[in-house]
């Protein structure tokens, strides 16, 4: 570590694995008065599969967690691209706070938020869906995941040779809707999202804006919209990639495999540490 207590950045190339640097992060955490901890959803808690419906939190990841909860000084936010009550029912833990839609709906202490630009846009999504559906219906295993103030569209089970033609249409299709719409890239599917200025990132600012002095934070993600959580918790926070590719993480994990000990390293570190 640093003097100031940072730990010094890596080249994105050479991201070190988590496991291969417990010393320096241990060293980390006992330096802070608390953690801040922010967890993505799917790829991380959940393996990436062929069916969003069928994903569930992996029961190591979920016992972690709990024990992370039941320390005092230590807060749990699960920040995914999912709609809100959609994650909250599939990690369904008490006593954390949630981000849905990429933190376009929250629920910080029990209290239920929607970007109220966001709901703004809600029927221009709706109709935009619909356009989408009825544009690609011949498209094998392409679907649209309507999530209120978002939706995503997915292809993962989509012939290569169809990919191309789901992309260009979600694109021409969100420019020419009624309301400015953004699509974004997420694995295997397109996003779209309304006109807000507001991401991951945003979220994991709040989170330590409301964090009590000497808190430090933590995020962990696997997407490439993870990377703004990464960006926020810099300088004095981690982010650590789910995955090996060019990150602003500080370390990484080789999979979602991995996840459950990272966070029963930490939840055994919390428990231990003098804090
Ligand atoms: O921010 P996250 O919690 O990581 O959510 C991002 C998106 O996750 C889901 O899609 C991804 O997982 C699916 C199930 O494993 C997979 O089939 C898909 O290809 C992935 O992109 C979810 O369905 C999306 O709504 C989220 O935005």
């Amino acid at each position: 570590m640093s003097e100031d207590g940072e730990i010094p950045r890596t080249e994105s190339a050479e991201t070190p694995l988590f496991q291969s640097r417990t010393t320096e992060i241990g060293e980390w955490l006992d330096a802070a008065e608390g953690l801040t901890l922010g967890l993505d959803f799917d790829g991380t808690l959940a393996a990436i599969g062929a069916d969003p419906e069928e994903t569930e939190i992996h029961p190591d990841s979920r016992t972690a967690v709990e024990q992370l909860v039941d320390h005092p000084n230590v807060s749990v936010t699960v920040i995914s691209g999912r709609e809100l009550s959609d994650v909250v029912e599939r990690v369904g833990i008490d006593g954390i706070d949630y981000a849905g839609n990429h933190g376009l709906e929250m629920r910080i202490d029990g209290e239920m938020e929607v970007h109220p630009d966001a709901v703004a846009a809600r029927s221009a999504i709706e109709k935009l869906c619909a356009d989408i559906r009825t544009e690609l219906d011949h498209v094998p295993g392409c679907f649209v995941e309507e999530k209120g103030v978002t939706a995503s569209v997915h292809f993962r089970q989509t012939p290569e040779e169809h990919v191309e033609e789901v992309i260009a249409t979600v694109e021409a299709l969100s420019e020419a809707a009624d309301e400015e719409i953004h699509v974004v890239s997420g694995k295997q599917i397109r996003e779209i999202r309304p006109d807000v200025d507001w991401d991951k990132g945003r979220v994991v600012s709040r989170l330590d804006e409301r964090a009590p002095e000497g808190w430090r934070t933590m995020y962990v993600g696997d997407d490439t919209t993870d990377e703004d959580a990464f960006r926020a918790v810099q300088p004095s926070g981690l982010g650590i990639l789910v995955g090996d590719r060019e990150t602003d993480a500080d370390y990484r994990v080789e999979g979602h495999e991995q996840v459950p000990s990272l966070l029963e390293w930490l939840a055994a570190r919390a428990t231990t540490s003098e804090r």
